[in-house]
């Protein structure tokens, strides 16, 4: 498992965590990184090339037996939050699991070093977590029934991935008049803060919402409130823009057909005992997953490969703007005129001395709610689906 670099640090190093728990420490040459404890199989670190967390764990996380490591990525197995039987999101992430030393060969070849091999028995739940090169993290869960009693075994599952974000909530305006000392307020939520974060991928998709299915409405997902709920049939790549952090998590999935989204906002986070009070303005959880329909493993051996990937993109606000400023002409031209692209670039190229003098006359807060009016009104997603 162990892999020696030509650095000072190893690759894969086995270390000691929070209250003497055992966790793997990967290591990338260009300064990327992540933590697993041993304890739930989970990672609780990834950082980037320039070591800044990309995860959320909270500062009131108990990494201690049998309550769950709130934060990373903790893996709900066999059982999805309390949709049967067992424990709250299954037992996978309150169990010690074992470095695994001879691990079946991978399927799929992979050019990272940096990774380890986790086992959790006896259901043989073998986890692969790996760092790529360019920092991307890769986890790879292969689950076999070994039952002998010649049952299917069917599971629901999630990768609960905590995203550390800046900040989730719209930027929300407290507008003061006074007239004849009559002081009046009133509260704007901006729904045009370009800051915000959001998530790609999600619109237009049915979601399960305390059990009741509803559609969700066409444009990207932006909070300003609790939201738990499961996206079904989703696609293979998700995108959690953040754009006060100039960062795009761009989450990768195989096998893994649902998305849960989660935020407990300021109540429900009061009730939750290891998670602060605050915390939930930086975190949010994006979750791929299997729920609607569980999984099931025929009997005798039968194996499944669930695959899930993160990487941590720099975004920039000016080239998003632009971009989203050239498709929305681009989609607008082409209904009105059906122009052809060299018009189309001469669209672009006006408007640029027109957005200046728009901000010269009305303020940069008018040109930024014009662009973002556009943007939502023609909803061009940046992701292909
Ligand atoms: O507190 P737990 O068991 O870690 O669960 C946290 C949340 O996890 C989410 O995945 C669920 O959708 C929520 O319903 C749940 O509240």
């Amino acid at each position: 498992m162990m892999t020696s670099s030509t650095s000072e640090k190893p690759l894969v190093e086995l270390t000691k965590g929070v209250n003497g728990l055992e966790k793997v420490i990967l290591r990338e040459v260009r300064g990327s990184s992540a933590e697993v404890y041993l304890y739930g199989g989970q990672v609780t670190s990834w950082k980037n090339d320039l070591r800044e967390e990309l995860l959320f764990v909270s500062s009131k996380a108990i990494f201690k037996p049998p309550k769950a490591i709130r934060g990373g990525i903790p893996i709900c197995f066999p059982q999805f939050a309390n949709r049967g039987p067992l424990e709250s999101h299954g037992f996978a992430r309150n169990r010690f699991w074992s470095i695994d030393k001879d691990p079946p060969p991978f399927p799929a070849s992979t050019s990272s070093r940096a990774f380890v091999d986790l086992i959790l028995k006896p259901f043989e739940f073998r986890l692969r977590v790996a760092l790529s090169p360019a920092g991307d993290l890769m986890l790879t869960s292969r689950i076999r029934n070994t039952s002998t009693d010649g049952k299917p075994f069917a599971f629901t599952f999630a990768y609960h991935t905590y995203f550390s974000v800046s900040d989730i909530r719209h930027d929300s305006q407290e507008i003061v008049i006074r007239a004849n000392n009559t002081r009046c307020t009133y509260n704007e939520n901006t729904r045009f803060n370009l800051f915000e974060v959001r998530v790609e991928g999600l619109e237009t998709l049915d979601y399960l919402e305390n059990k009741e299915r509803f559609t969700e409405q066409g444009d990207a997902i932006t909070f300003e409130s609790e939201v738990d709920k499961i996206y079904l049939s989703t696609p293979t790549k998700i995108a959690i823009l953040d754009h006060e952090k100039k960062r795009t998590f761009v989450i990768r999935k195989d096998g893994l057909p649902d998305a849960v989204v989660w935020n407990p906002w300021d109540k429900r986070a009061k009730a939750i005992a290891d998670f602060g009070d605050e915390e939930y303005k930086h975190m949010l959880c994006v979750e791929a997953a299997a729920v609607e329909k569980p999984i099931t493993l025929k009997p005798v051996a039968s194996l499944t490969q669930r695959e899930f990937s993160l990487a941590a993109e720099k975004s920039f606000l000016l080239v998003y703007i632009v971009y989203r400023c050239f498709v929305a002409i681009y989609g607008w031209s082409a209904t009105m005129t059906s122009a052809k692209d060299p018009l189309l670039l001469s669209y672009f190229i006006f408007s640029i001395p027109w957005v200046g003098s728009l901000r010269k006359a009305h303020g940069l807060r008018t040109v930024k709610r014009i662009i973002t009016v556009v943007i939502n009104k023609y909803n061009m997603n940046l992701l292909p689906h």
